[in-house]
């Protein structure tokens, strides 16, 4: 047994000859906060979709949670939370007609407690009333993880998760990551262009070309095994940029 939150083994996905994801062989254990990265077009998304079963594999397996994606596609869901990189929201509607809304949705049995502890622990106390519309970007991308973690995942996704946000967006959501996994042991799996909150959040970090796993490692020896190396952005370019062999 080991203690896999996502384990794949020389996963595919093609969309007609285009081959997305080329035999991702994977594992991130539970705990962890890990980083995918790539450049556009490397494959980040198409990883995500089909770990959150929104996509189903061309060939090759996927476990999250110990569910598989193909055979257990419901246990995958009921064990992940997912914050796409576009979240929508009624904006008409108030933070807490949102949620309950969410929370009926995912058919939560005691929406209105678990939506108050929900709010306390992403600071959003004394908001619940406020307009949708009249939150920040910054705001809308917590209340987004808000709605992903309603149903208490073990795994939570998040498709570039600081894409638009100012410095102070950026490190809110930042230490709201970070508490998640420090504080209820959550697994965060999130792709991401930001190198620099890699480092600042990551545990581990992946990184894809043209579909291809080329590294894969904890932050940590990443950048032990790098010493010449300034930062994690030109550790980044150096992998990026050495050929196929
Ligand atoms: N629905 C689709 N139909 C056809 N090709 C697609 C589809 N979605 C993605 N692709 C192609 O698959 C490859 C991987 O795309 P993907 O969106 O997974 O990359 P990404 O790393 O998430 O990129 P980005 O950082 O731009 O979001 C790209 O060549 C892309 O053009």
């Amino acid at each position: 047994m080991t203690n896999s939150a996502i384990a794949t083994d020389t996963l595919s996905k093609s969309y007609g000859n285009t081959l997305a994801l080329d035999a991702l062989t994977l594992e991130v254990a539970a705990g962890e906060v890990f980083g995918l990265l790539g450049h556009n077009g490397a494959g980040k998304t198409t990883t995500v979709n089909v770990l959150t079963t929104l996509l189903g594999p061309t060939s090759g397996t996927a476990e999250v949670a110990g569910h598989s994606v193909t055979a257990d596609a419901m246990g995958v869901r009921r064990s992940i939370g997912y914050l796409p990189e576009n979240v929508q929201f009624y904006d008409n509607l108030t933070l807490m007609e949102n949620l309950r809304f969410f929370a009926e949705l995912s058919g939560l049995r005691r929406p209105d407690q678990r939506i108050r502890d929900v709010l306390r622990i992403l600071d959003f106390e004394g908001r619940d009333r406020q307009r949708m519309g009249t939150f920040s970007k910054g705001m809308r991308q917590r209340v987004g993880i808000a709605q992903a973690i309603l149903h208490a995942p073990s795994v939570l996704f998040l498709d570039e998760p600081t894409s638009g946000l100012d410095p102070e967006g950026v490190r809110t959501l930042r230490e709201t990551i970070v508490r998640l996994n420090s504080e209820f042991g959550m697994t965060i799996f999130m792709n991401t262009h930001l190198l620099s909150e890699v480092t600042k959040t990551c545990t581990s970090i992946g990184i894809l070309r043209g579909g291809t796993l080329i590294h894969h490692d904890t932050l940590a020896k990443t950048l032990s095994n790098f010493p010449g190396e300034g930062s994690l952005e030109e550790i980044y370019f150096q992998l990026e940029s050495e050929k196929v062999s």
